[in-house]
């Protein structure tokens, strides 16, 4: 797979990123990206260097039709950005070698025409934060933190849907967007049959909100990626297998690093919610009521082609969120954010029991760990049936294991700075 070249306008903010490839019948590929224009158009050498990093990550949407045994970047770089390019590559297509059956996409690595040193931090990163908005409870938690420390926090997000939108008018914040565009010949191609999968679109949101930031002379881009995000879903061939492997700390870290290296940025990115569990995020979304009218965390909400629906009741996302919002709430309030009391419903047993670790491999989808769920329905007193049900399932030594858990201890690995970590510890204590 090549990267032919790439146009940037910045009279119109649209970045045009050329694919291609190669084989017996070359295909070729265009992706567009339109950044938010700021009053000040000048491009900074640093929103250059994002954009190259941008159009190789955002390569693998293209990559997947075919599954090419070679990936050669465009520019010589320094070696933090072919460590993160191949692991872009090839962690965050682990699902989808997976499923295709694929084991070389595991092992390939992303060459590039030379190796360059990297670069001395030497932009600054220390202005308004630049907050990514999916629609969901996380992002409102960081919001509401940053707002809270009076760090007047810009919402950003690349293609708002009608929910992020409302999500955004409920925290009142001028926010700003970047739109994108696949090459509409991915869709022919999908539905003529190609090889297709997940991919780590949190990587390509990520770099867009980086170069929205640096734009814009904004920056930090502060995440809402939490702690279990890390977690595979399943060991495969010895390799990990993550469905959220671009929200990961691996990637985190990887994607700073390459930035810095490469565009000269410090800091220039990071989760503030790494330290948390999801039932921790839960339980601070809990004190926001706001956004009860508008917060959707449901992914078959954001469908490319289907931008109008909310919590769908019925798959592992909305099971999780449920779940783990309901030690929080009084169950009026959670019926209503969801339209529906899923634990009145005995067919979402079987959905609950595999969230649980019991029976099956943790969903490919973006859902906390067993152990929180655990920790969840132990903290469920009331007979619900669905939750009558849980409880005779989970065995003995998993409720044992409960009681040592640290799900409401922030910790692990993370890289919030300082003066973000102190906030962060603020909001956490209340
Ligand atoms: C919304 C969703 O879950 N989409 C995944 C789904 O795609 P589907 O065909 O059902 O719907 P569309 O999203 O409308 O996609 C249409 C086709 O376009 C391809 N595509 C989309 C975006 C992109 O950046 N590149 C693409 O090539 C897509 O493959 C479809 O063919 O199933 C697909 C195949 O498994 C997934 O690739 C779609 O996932 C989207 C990329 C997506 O945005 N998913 C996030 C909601 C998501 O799963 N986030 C993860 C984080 C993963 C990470 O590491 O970043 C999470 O929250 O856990
Ligand atoms: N369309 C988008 N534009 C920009 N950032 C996004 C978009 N969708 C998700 N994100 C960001 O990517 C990260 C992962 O998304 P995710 O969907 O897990 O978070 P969320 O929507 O805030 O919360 P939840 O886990 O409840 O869905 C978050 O930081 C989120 O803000």
């Amino acid at each position: 797979m090549q990267f032919p070249s790439y146009t940037f306008d910045p009279v119109t903010g649209v970045a045009a990123f050329d694919y291609l490839l190669d084989g017996p019948e070359p295909l070729r590929f265009t992706e567009t990206i339109m950044l938010p224009v700021p009053a000040d158009p000048a491009v900074p050498e640093a929103l250059t260097r994002v954009l190259d990093l941008l159009h190789v990550v955002a390569g693998v949407s293209y990559f997947k039709v075919g599954a090419p045994a070679r990936v050669v970047a465009p520019k010589p770089v320094p070696p933090q950005v072919t460590d993160l390019l191949t692991a872009v590559y090839t962690k965050g297509m682990a699902e989808y070698a997976y499923r295709n059956q694929l084991p070389h996409v595991l092992k390939l690595t992303v060459e590039a025409p030379g190796v360059i040193p990297a670069a001395g931090p030497t932009g600054v990163t220390g202005g308004r934060p630049l907050s990514a908005v999916g629609g969901g409870k996380d992002s409102i938690v960081t919001l509401e933190i940053l707002r809270a420390a009076g760090l007047d926090p810009v919402p950003f997000s690349v293609n708002p849907n009608p929910v992020i939108e409302k999500v955004n008018a409920a925290s009142s914040l001028p926010a700003l967007a970047a739109r994108r565009k696949l090459d509409p010949r991915l869709f022919e191609l999908n539905k003529a049959g190609a090889l297709n999968g997940h991919i780590p679109v949190t990587a390509i949101n990520s770099l867009i909100a980086i170069a929205t930031a640096v734009w814009h002379g904004l920056g930090p881009v502060v995440m809402s990626n939490e702690r279990s995000a890390s977690d595979p879903n399943l060991i495969w061939n010895g390799h990990e297998v993550n469905h959220q492997w671009s929200k990961g700390v691996e990637a985190e870290g990887l994607l700073r690093a390459a930035v810095t290296a490469y565009a000269g940025l410090p800091d220039p990115y990071f989760s503030l919610l790494r330290p948390l569990s999801e039932l921790h995020i839960a339980q601070l979304f809990a004190g926001h009521t706001a956004y009860d009218d508008v917060v959707t965390s449901c992914n078959k909400a954001f469908k490319l082609h289907d931008p109008t629906a909310r919590w769908c009741g019925d798959c592992p996302k909305c099971r999780f969120v449920f779940l783990a919002m309901a030690p929080h709430m009084p169950r009026e309030r959670l019926a209503h954010i969801f339209g529906r009391d899923l634990f009145a419903d005995p067919s979402q047993t079987a959905g609950f029991l595999e969230l649980l670790g019991i029976d099956a491999h943790k969903p490919f989808e973006c859902v906390g760990e067993a152990e929180e769920c655990l920790v969840a329905l132990a903290m469920l007193t009331d007979g619900a049936p669905v939750l009558a049900e849980l409880r005779a399932a989970v065995p003995a030594t998993a409720w044992a294991e409960v009681s040592h858990s640290d799900v409401f201890t922030p910790g692990g690995p993370n890289h919030v700075p300082p003066a973000y970590r102190k906030i962060l510890d603020e909001a956490v204590a209340g």
